[in-house]
């Protein structure tokens, strides 16, 4: 089972993950996706959905019209882990 990240990676996560910020009161990052329409953001989540189900790593997630809410969090580590940096990096390359 991955372990949560250590201090040292976690230092490390504005330089790597510029886009994302902690989460207040849950161990867990956030970025907020804006698009055209709800067209381009629910194609986004469609693309999201292929990369969460291959790596079976699934995103917590809202979204309004054209706006795509994603939330990173490792459920059976209780925290984050190298798995959710792993996600948030696929899901960065796809903007
Ligand atoms: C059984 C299956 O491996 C697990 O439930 C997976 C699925 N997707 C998951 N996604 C996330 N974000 N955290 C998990 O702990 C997790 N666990």
């Amino acid at each position: 089972m991955a372990k949560t990240l250590s201090d040292a990676e976690r230092a490390e996560l504005a330089d790597t993950l510029p886009d994302w910020a902690l989460v207040e009161g849950r161990d867990a990052i956030r970025r907020v996706f804006k698009f055209a329409d709800f067209s381009a953001a629910f194609g986004f989540m469609t693309r999201v959905a292929l990369i969460a189900e291959k790596a079976n790593h699934h995103p917590d997630w809202s979204n309004s019209y054209d706006t795509v809410t994603v939330e990173l969090t490792s459920h059976d580590v209780g925290g984050l882990s190298s798995r959710d940096i792993r996600l948030a990096k696929a899901i960065d390359a796809l903007r």
